[in-house]
């Protein structure tokens, strides 16, 4: 159906020479090439598909008031709904590309382009890294959409979402055979691209390297000029060195630059290393003159060099033309998956209300037969997991709850018919000072939650709340369950402190609070929300000083972006505010 939906569509014109390469054209193009196969027909391939691209951006100069009409594509997160529209056509479009043999018979068309990045034609270590590879994306596209359909592009890969995992990064989604296959370690054998022709891909993920975090990217968004972004000896706004580790945590053959570009996940990941530089550029007043002087081989002037060691395709364009607005307009962004937004409606992300940002889900096999207590704790198991695991131990909870606690869990089967006794908070019971006020209120949002709700995402958030309390009684008396051996320990260090537990709950409890009222509230989220833009506005106009202090420089790039309490504890507050913009973008 999607192939057929693209092929037939009216979008194609005939006049190749007008329009560059479409299907009609690709194909009538292609015709000699067959016969032809040698470095011309390589380099002539890719010259047309620079003449498509360049014909693209006249039109779309000249029709700007009206982007959407000129149907500009577009480049979602690569778990973004819906899934037939966004991945599955990329990956689809791929397969395609790497079964074309149609300009060498000894070399196929992906593979053409991908040998195209050696990581040493000057696209690297500088300011054009960041023109030279958006460029490079739209050709790569371009050929995509000349197999495939006029609207296939490369989805981005917003590694955040997985650096969000904490330890368990490596079991993401993404290396699941619903994205870029399996296994995560060696070539593979599982997925989209396993046994194609051509070159073999391998990987060795979570091995070196790091993703991106949410404040890696508020760090290099909080600068105001290129030259801040581009410097290595500044890692911690430097937007190609955090690029670079997310190479390296790949691994196999995405971690060195000549053979990057054969992993199917490199266009992904460079489509996202190109829409947060998109989010940067578009934020200087003039970027098209921004352009970071001094570096060796990335002369503002300097044209652009496609090549390797069999062909040399030049886009006729030099490193400043690619910071121009004029190939910006050839793609818009999907805003970033946030809580706002329901994470981008897909099922393989969660909102973590806590952190208000989203989530990657681990690839099914992981949790599908028996969760643990962490990955229901943390949303990572589904609703049946959830429910089987903790009829396990319905029988301890009930057993150490004091009587006036006594609640039936699972009464049916599921949460949504649990009856809740009436008697078991009275009003009068706690009513004498601050500690029985917010255990009072604790209740009261318990029974809340037992209260019953059909929808499934809802009562996984649910659970995720109700666990952790559960978690807590259950500690209390059955120490020696291995399961939750992590969380007794905790638990004991909050017994030690008994003020600390109370700061502890009450400080959540409120949180819990602001979010539901965020939720109810769009005036009051507005408010809010626009108050804490007047405080970047302060922010980007500020002293030096003052956003040094916010982002103080790290001298070990690795373990910054390694720890994600760090990261909760100086830039929640700030990447809800970048969360809040990436959502509220158009
Ligand atoms: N070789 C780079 C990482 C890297 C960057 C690239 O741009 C690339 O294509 C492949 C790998 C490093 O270890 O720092």
């Amino acid at each position: 159906d999607i192939l057929n939906n693209q092929t037939n569509a009216t979008y194609y014109k005939t006049d190749c020479f007008e329009r560059g390469i479409n299907i009609i054209c690709f194909k009538k193009f292609l015709q000699p090439a067959v016969e032809t196969l040698n470095d011309t027909s390589s380099s002539n391939f890719l010259s047309a598909l620079w003449r498509k691209i360049n014909s693209e951006a006249d039109t779309t100069a000249n029709s700007r008031h009206k982007r959407q009409a000129s149907g500009v594509p577009i480049r979602r997160e690569v778990r973004a709904a819906p899934y037939e529209n966004n991945f599955l056509r990329y990956a689809l479009a791929v397969r395609r590309l790497k079964y074309h043999y149609g300009v060498r018979s000894d070399l196929n068309t992906y593979d053409i382009i991908a040998s195209i990045h050696t990581g040493s034609n000057s696209e690297h270590d500088g300011p054009g890294f960041l023109s030279w590879h958006r460029i490079y994306l739209l050709l790569f596209e371009a050929a995509l959409q000349a197999v495939f359909g006029q609207g296939v592009t490369a989805p981005y890969w917003d590694s955040s979402l997985d650096f969000a995992m904490g330890n368990r990064q490596s079991k993401t989604i993404i290396f699941s055979n619903k994205y870029f296959g399996t296994p995560v370690i060696d070539t593979i054998t599982g997925g989209f691209f396993a046994n194609l022709p051509g070159r073999t891909i391998t990987r060795a993920i979570n091995g070196r390297g790091g993703l991106i975090s949410k404040n890696a990217i508020a760090a290099v968004l909080s600068r105001t000029s290129h030259s801040q972004i581009v410097n290595q000896d500044q890692v911690r706004y430097c937007w190609e060195c955090y690029h670079d580790i997310v190479h390296r945590w790949v691994g196999g053959i995405m971690e060195t630059g000549i053979s990057a570009a054969f992993d199917p996940i490199f266009w992904c990941h460079h489509s996202f290393v190109d829409k947060i530089w998109e989010l940067f550029r578009q934020r200087l007043r003039n970027a098209p003159a921004d352009y970071p002087l001094g570096y060796e081989n990335h002369g503002p002037n300097n044209q652009m060099n496609f090549s390797n060691y069999r062909y040399r395709p030049n886009p006729p364009i030099t490193n400043q033309e690619g910071f121009s607005n004029r190939y910006a307009r050839l793609r818009e962004y999907d805003p970033a998956p946030s809580c706002q937004n329901q994470c981008s409606n897909s099922p393989d992300l969660f909102c973590d209300p806590t952190r208000d940002i989203c989530v990657s889900r681990e690839a099914v096999t992981s949790v599908a037969q028996d969760a643990t207590a962490d990955d229901i704790a943390s949303g990572w198991s589904d609703i049946t997991t959830t429910v089987m695991a903790l009829r396990k131990v319905q029988q301890e909870v009930l057993k150490d709850i004091p009587p006036v606690t006594v609640f039936v869990l699972l009464a049916e089967k599921t949460f949504g018919n649990v009856n809740v006794p009436s008697n078991d908070i009275q009003d009068g019971d706690y009513n004498d000072n601050d500690r029985d006020k917010r255990h009072v209120g604790r209740w009261r949002n318990f029974r809340f939650r037992l209260s019953g709700v059909d929808d499934q995402k809802e009562n996984e958030k649910r659970h995720f709340g109700r666990w952790k309390n559960l978690n807590w009684k259950l500690g209390i008396t059955h120490d020696n369950d291995k399961r939750f051996f992590g969380r007794w320990r905790d638990l004991n260090n909050r017994l030690s402190n008994g003020q600390n537990i109370e700061k502890r709950f009450f400080g959540r409890w409120k949180n819990i609070n602001y979010l539901n009222q965020l939720r109810q509230n769009n005036d009051n989220a507005e408010k809010r929300f626009f108050g804490r833009w007047k405080n970047l506005n302060y922010l980007l106009k500020g002293n030096q000083n003052k956003r040094d202090d916010d982002f103080p420089v790290d001298e070990n790039l690795m373990s910054e972006i390694g720890d994600i309490n760090d990261m909760d504890k100086r830039f929640f507050g700030r990447w809800k505010n970048l969360n809040y913009k990436l959502s509220k973008q158009d």
